[in-house]
């Protein structure tokens, strides 16, 4: 059963200074949904995510949120409809340790099943780095922080900007699964991926994005890789 769409954008445009990087861009994405965007560097992926969280400047009604106009608010604001992101470089706190790190997103999102003590049971190995400056970790230890940084603040829609980038294979397995975990529970997830394989197996809906359009949009399960591919390339 269809729960209707709960978050989109409608005619999303968006700007670095004169630079125009999105184009009248309709994405949508309900409740416990995941969907993958895909696309070459530089099509507006990254920021796609940005301005569905605000930390690109757009109009209001782009943005909606189970109907409400909810474009151009702060990025707080955001986290508190239960919109977070995962950036794209993990931009954790330096001088934090891993666990003021989660404590410092857990304050500023809502209240819900994941604390990091929750993220702590799940990933036993990142109990141990607690107090460990973010930056005394390796890459995949810090897209974990990263993650998690996201899932304390409780969103409704976790959006990941590429995080398996750079990672060793393990630590894309560890991180995947903890996004299973995150899916079965019913959050929804918006996933940036390079990996367009991957992005169609852990997804089960697609948008293809080309020079800031979306230029192919479907099932996953069913998607032509060929078509896909030839999109990603605008072949
Ligand atoms: N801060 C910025 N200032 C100016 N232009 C930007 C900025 N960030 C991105 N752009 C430009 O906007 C366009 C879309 O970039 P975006 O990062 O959204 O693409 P992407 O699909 O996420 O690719 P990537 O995989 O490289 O992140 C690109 O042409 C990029 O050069």
């Amino acid at each position: 059963m269809s729960r209707g769409p709960m978050l989109r954008t409608e005619h999303l445009n968006a700007n670095y200074g004169m630079f125009q990087a999105l184009f009248g861009i309709n994405f949508s994405i309900e409740r416990g949904e995941v969907v993958s965007l895909i696309g070459a560097n530089g099509a507006g992926k990254s920021t796609l995510l940005r301005a569905i969280v605000g930390s690109v400047p757009v109009a209001a009604p782009s943005v909606l949120l189970d109907g409400e106009p909810v474009g151009g608010s702060a990025e707080i604001d955001q986290l508190s409809r239960g919109i977070a992101l995962v950036p794209e470089g993990r931009r954790l706190f330096p001088s934090l340790t891993v666990e003021e790190n989660l404590l410092l997103a857990a304050k500023n999102g809502r209240r819900g099943p994941w604390t990091p003590d929750r993220l702590y049971r799940e990933l036993p190995a990142l109990q141990k780095l607690r107090s460990r400056p973010a930056t005394a970790l390796s890459g995949g230890q810090q897209q974990l922080v990263a993650v998690g940084r996201a899932l304390v603040t409780n969103p409704d829609f976790l959006l990941c900007d590429e995080i398996s980038l750079g990672l060793s294979p393990v630590a894309v397995e560890t991180v995947y699964e903890l996004l299973g975990t995150v899916i079965e529970e019913g959050m929804a997830v918006i996933l940036v991926e390079q990996n367009v394989r991957r992005a169609l197996s852990s997804s089960s809906r697609y948008y293809c994005m080309l020079k800031g359009n979306v230029v192919l949009e479907g099932i996953s399960k069913t998607a032509d890789y060929a078509r896909v591919s030839a999109a990603y390339f605008g072949d």
